[in-house]
C-alpha cells in the first residue's frame, strides 16, 4: 500500500469567508460539496480530520472484509450491559468516511422504512421522492450474463441511476457454495422480490456492491463526488484539520447565526478560524456532529454543564435518539465447504494465485467484497409469536427502558411516536425486521433492523476535545433482545434444513447447550459474540419537529438557531433496515437541493418533488 498523501500544498484557509463550509469530507460531505459547487458563482470549503488515502486495502473488494484500523478513529463505547461490555465506535477517519472503510454493500430499505420519516412530520422524505435522489447518485451496471444464468442473480436495472456517480455493480466472482445457499432460503419459503431497490426490500434478495464495474475496485465518495471536480476553482478540500467548534454571531432580534468554525491543525496543532456567508453545513457523521453541536452549547444542559460548555441552546434532542443495528453471530463448522470458500484464504499459495488472477483479468475471490446476498425478513416471517411481540410494544410504558435525557416531554413524545411506527412495521409483512447476511461460510449473523433500545453521544465531561461518550444502550428493551433470540431460533431450524445437510453443521456459538432465551443471550454474551453495532450509527441529530424532540427539521436546518443544517447520518430519525451507505448518498443528493433551493443557488426545483428528469 501506497503512503497517505500527505496535505502539502493545499491553501490557507484561515480568516477566509466562503459561501459554505462544509464538516467532515466523508460520504454525505463530498456529496453535497460536489453538488453545491455545481454553481461556479458559490465558494464551498470541505474541512476534513482524516487524509486523502488511496491504496490496495481501500480499493481492493476483499479487503473491505477487514478492520482497517489505521483509517479508523480509536474509539471505544462505554460499557454496554446488555451486550456484555465496550465495543470499538467504528467511523472513517479518512477523506470518503465511511465510504472508504465500509463493506461496500449497496442495498435500499423497503419503502416503508422510508415513509415513516415522513410520517415522523418531516414532509417530502419518503421512499417516492428519495427514489429520484437514489438514481441521481448511481450509475449501475448489470451482473454477467454468465452470473446471471449460473447463480441465478435477479434485478430491475429500471430502479437505479444511468449517469449517477457511485457506481452500483455486480462482482465478477460469487463462490460456488453461494447456490446451495440461495437453495436453502428459496426452500425456507422466504420472499425473493426480482429487485429489492424498487422498494421491496423484504425476503433473500441479490444487492449490488459500491464497485466500479471496469476495474472492480471500490466506488467510494472520493472516487465518485470529489476527484472528478477537484479542479473545480470555487471547491476546497483541506485535510488533517479538526473542526472544534461552531462560531455563531448573535443579534438582540435574529439570535444565534452560525458564520464560520474554529479548527485545529492536526500536523502542527495551530488553532485557526474560518467563515460562512451562507451555512455552515454539519457532515461529520452520527458520532462527531452531536460531539460538535454540543461543543459549540447546542446540547442537553446537564451535559454541557458536566463538561464547561455555556450553554446558547437547550437541546436534549442533540446526542439522543442513537440507533444502530445491533447483532447475535451465530457460528457454525461446516463441512465439505467448495474449493475455494472464504477461508481458502489462509493458503499462501493460493493467495499468490487470487493475486496474480485478479491483477490480470479483475476477476475471482478478491472481487467479493461482503458478497451480494442478503436476506431480510419480516417479524412474520421470523417467528409465529410475532403478534405477541407486537402487543407486547404497544403495552409498554414508553418511557422505561429510555436513558435519563428521556425526561425531556418533548423527546419522550417523539420516541413514543417512533415506537407506535415501529409496532406497525413489526406487525407488517412490507416491513424488515431483521437481517441475515447469506454468505458460504459458518458465520450465521442475526442483526436487528429496527430497535426500541436508545442510545447516547455526549460529551466527555473530563476532556471535552477528546472522543465522545457512545453509549449504544443497546437490547436495554426486552423487546429488542426478545427479537434477537427469535432470530437465533430461526437460524436454527434454517441450517436444520435437508439441503444444508451436505454442510454437516454442528453449532458452535452459542451452542446447543443453550435453549431458553437467557442461555441464548448469556452464553452469545459469554462468546462474545453479540454486539451493540454494524457501524450504522444513526438519529444521534434527528430530522424531527422540534416538538418530537427533533434536532433539524425536514429543511435539514438545526431548530432554533439560523445558517446551521445537518446532512449526515445523524440526521436519520429511525434507522431503516438496510446496510446505509446508499440510503446517505440519496440523502446527501437531496439535501444539496434543499439548501441550493434556500440559498438562490441555481439548481432545479422540480427535483425536490421527485419530477427531476426521469432515469
Ligand atoms: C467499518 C464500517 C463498515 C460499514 N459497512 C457498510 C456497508 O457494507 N454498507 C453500507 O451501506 N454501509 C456501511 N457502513 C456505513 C456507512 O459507511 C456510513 O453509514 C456512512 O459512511 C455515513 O456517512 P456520513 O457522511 O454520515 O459519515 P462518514 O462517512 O463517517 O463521514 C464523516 C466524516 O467527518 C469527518 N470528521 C468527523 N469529525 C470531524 C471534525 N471534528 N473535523 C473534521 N472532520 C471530521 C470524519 O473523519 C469523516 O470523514 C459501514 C461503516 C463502517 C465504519
Amino acid at each position: 500500500p501506497s503512503a497517505t498523501e500527505s496535505n502539502n500544498g493545499e491553501p490557507d484557509i484561515s480568516g477566509q469567508t466562503f459561501d459554505y463550509i462544509v464538516v467532515g469530507g466523508g460520504l454525505t460531505g463530498l456529496t453535497v460539496a460536489n453538488r453545491l459547487s455545481e454553481d461556479s458563482s458559490r465558494t464551498v470549503l470541505v474541512i476534513e480530520n482524516g487524509y486523502k488515502v488511496n491504496n490496495a486495502v481501500t480499493q481492493v473488494p476483499s479487503f473491505a472484509n477487514s478492520i482497517m484500523a489505521n483509517l479508523m478513529y480509536d474509539i471505544t463505547s462505554a460499557p454496554d450491559a446488555n451486550t456484555g461490555g465496550t465495543h470499538p465506535v467504528y467511523v472513517g477517519n479518512v477523506v470518503g468516511g465511511g465510504s472508504v472503510v465500509n463493506g461496500m454493500a449497496f442495498d435500499r430499505a423497503a419503502a416503508a422504512d422510508y415513509n415513516a420519516w415522513e410520517q415522523l412530520g418531516n414532509s417530502g422524505w419518503n421512499f417516492d421522492s428519495l427514489l429520484h435522489y437514489f438514481k441521481k447518485s448511481t450509475t449501475f451496471t448489470p451482473p454477467t450474463a454468465k452470473n446471471v444464468e449460473e447463480f441465478g442473480i435477479t434485478y430491475d436495472a429500471s430502479y437505479y441511476g444511468t449517469n449517477g456517480p457511485v457506481q452500483a455493480s455486480f462482482p465478477r466472482f460469487e463462490y460456488q457454495d453461494t447456490k446451495t445457499i440461495w437453495a436453502a432460503f428459496k426452500a425456507s419459503g422466504v420472499p425473493t422480490p426480482k429487485e429489492h431497490a424498487s422498494g421491496n426490500a423484504v425476503g433473500a434478495y441479490w444487492i449490488p456492491t459500491a464497485l466500479q464495474p471496469n476495474t472492480q475496485t471500490r466506488s467510494d465518495a472520493r472516487n465518485a463526488y470529489y476527484d472528478p471536480v477537484k479542479g473545480r476553482s470555487n471547491l476546497v478540500l483541506v485535510t488533517g484539520k479538526t473542526v472544534n467548534e461552531i462560531l455563531f454571531k448573535y443579534g438582540l432580534l435574529s439570535g444565534y447565526t452560525a458564520n464560520g468554525v474554529q479548527y485545529k491543525s492536526r500536523t502542527d496543532g495551530s488553532v485557526k478560524k474560518v467563515y460562512a456567508k451562507r451555512e455552515v453545513i454539519m457532515a461529520a457523521g452520527s458520532i462527531f456532529t452531536p460531539q460538535l453541536l454540543q461543543l459549540s452549547g447546542l446540547g442537553p444542559r446537564s451535559v454541557l454543564q458536566a463538561a464547561g460548555v455555556s450553554v446558547k441552546k437547550e437541546m436534549p434532542a442533540v446526542g439522543a435518539n442513537m440507533q444502530d443495528h445491533p447483532n447475535a453471530n451465530v457460528i457454525y463448522d461446516l463441512q465439505n465447504l467448495s474449493f475455494p470458500n472464504p477461508y481458502s484464504g489462509a493458503d499462501p499459495a493460493y493467495n499468490a494465485s487470487v493475486w496474480a488472477q485478479y491483477n490480470a483479468e479483475k476477476n475471482g475471490p478478491l472481487t467479493q467484497a461482503h458478497g451480494s446476498s442478503l436476506a431480510f425478513l419480516s417479524l412474520q416471517t421470523i417467528t409465529s409469536k410475532w403478534s405477541q411481540i407486537v402487543s407486547a410494544v404497544k403495552a409498554q410504558n414508553a418511557r422505561t427502558y429510555l436513558p435519563s435525557v428521556y425526561d425531556d416531554s418533548s423527546l419522550l413524545r417523539g420516541f413514543t411516536k417512533q415506537r407506535d411506527i415501529i409496532a406497525n412495521l413489526h406487525a407488517s409483512p412490507d416491513a424488515a425486521v431483521g437481517e441475515f447476511p447469506m454468505v458460504p461460510f459458518g458465520l450465521a449473523i442475526s442483526a436487528l433492523q429496527r430497535p426500541l433500545s436508545r442510545g447516547t453521544v455526549t460529551l466527555n465531561p473530563s476532556n471535552k476535545y477528546g472522543n465522545p461518550v457512545v453509549q449504544w444502550n443497546s437490547m436495554q428493551n426486552p423487546v429488542d433482545r426478545q427479537i434477537i433470540v427469535e432470530m437465533v431460533r430461526w437460524t436454527r431450524e434454517h441450517w436444520a434444513q435437508s439441503v444444508l445437510d451436505k454442510f454437516s453443521p454442528i453449532e458452535l456459538t452459542p451452542g446447543v447447550q443453550a435453549q431458553t432465551d437467557d442461555e441464548i443471550i448469556n452464553d452469545l454474551m459469554q462468546q462474545k459474540a453479540l454486539q451493540a453495532s454494524f457501524a450504522h450509527m444513526s438519529g444521534s441529530c434527528s430530522m424531527m419537529p422540534e416538538s418530537y424532540g427533533g434536532c433539524v427539521g425536514g429543511d435539514l436546518l438545526v431548530h432554533g438557531v439560523k445558517s446551521l443544517s445537518i446532512v449526515d447520518a445523524s440526521i436519520i430519525p429511525l434507522i431503516p433496515a438496510t446496510h446505509l451507505q446508499a440510503t446517505m448518498y440519496a440523502v446527501a443528493e437531496k439535501a444539496a437541493d434543499l439548501i441550493k433551493g434556500r440559498n438562490g443557488d441555481s439548481f432545479s426545483i422540480w427535483n425536490l418533488f421527485g419530477f427531476g428528469r426521469r432515469h
